[in-house]
């Protein structure tokens, strides 16, 4: 199946999923999440709103603003497909935005220095177990990502049955470093990770 075949099928498939087990996948994948070194020691976070029945961060949310850390979500501009990040305290402040889904209101103090991000957690429709992914298909991550520096980590977030062992790649798809679902944890190799910094090596 090519790209566009295999995010009609995975996107029909997750029609079908209760709440319920969208719910408990979410809570399973935020807590283990949460017990790992690399989160723990993540200062700043780029998570993402939900929409439809894509797993749900929220409670990874709270825990973060518990422990001080500073959570930012991307605000994505429909014409151009960029995305920009800004530091959120609340879920109060969060309004409706492109396709829907809730953005923090643009507030230039509060726009993230991407150089600093420690972690950014990536939704999709379909991942690979070699760490590649499918969106929508607005290339909104593909165009965010190269303007990461390497030592951010790329974190991708699935339920499992959304993992493939391998999906068709172009030039400009950037691998994760990891890939969480309710059922494990998969690490890939982290060739300019590990080159450029020692700082948040997952587990
Ligand atoms: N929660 C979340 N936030 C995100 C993303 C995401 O995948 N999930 N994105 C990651 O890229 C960006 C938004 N990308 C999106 C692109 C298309 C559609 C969408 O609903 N497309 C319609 C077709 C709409 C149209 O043609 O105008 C569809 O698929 O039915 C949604 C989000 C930025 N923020
Ligand atoms: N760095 C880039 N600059 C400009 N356009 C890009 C870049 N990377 C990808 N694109 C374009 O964006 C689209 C991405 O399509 P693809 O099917 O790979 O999206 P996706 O990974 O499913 O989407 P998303 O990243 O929004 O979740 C393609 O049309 C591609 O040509």
């Amino acid at each position: 199946m090519d790209k566009r075949e295999l995010r009609q099928a995975y996107l029909s498939r997750r029609r079908e999923m209760s709440l319920d087990a969208v719910k408990r996948s979410s809570l399973a994948i935020c807590k283990d999440i949460s017990s790992t070194a690399w989160f723990q020691r993540s200062k700043r976070l780029l998570m993402y709103m939900p929409i439809r029945r894509e797993v749900d961060l929220r409670p990874l949310m709270d825990v973060a603003w518990r422990k001080g850390k500073t959570v930012y979500l991307p605000k994505a501009d429909p014409v151009t497909h960029a995305m920009d990040a800004y530091a959120v305290h609340s879920l109060d402040e969060l309004k409706a935005g492109a396709y829907g889904i809730l953005e923090p209101p643009a507030d230039a103090t509060k726009e993230a220095d991407l150089e600093k991000l420690d972690c950014v957690f990536i939704p999709g429709v379909v991942f690979d177990r070699q760490g590649y992914r499918i969106g929508y298909g607005g290339g909104y991550y593909d165009r965010f990502l190269p303007r990461l520096t390497s030592s951010t980590l790329l974190i991708g977030v699935a339920y499992a049955w959304q993992v493939v062992e391998r999906i068709p790649r172009d030039a400009y798809d950037e691998p994760l470093h990891v890939l969480v679902t309710e059922k494990e944890v998969l690490t890939f190799s982290l060739p300019t990770f590990t080159k450029h910094s020692r700082r948040t090596r997952p587990e």
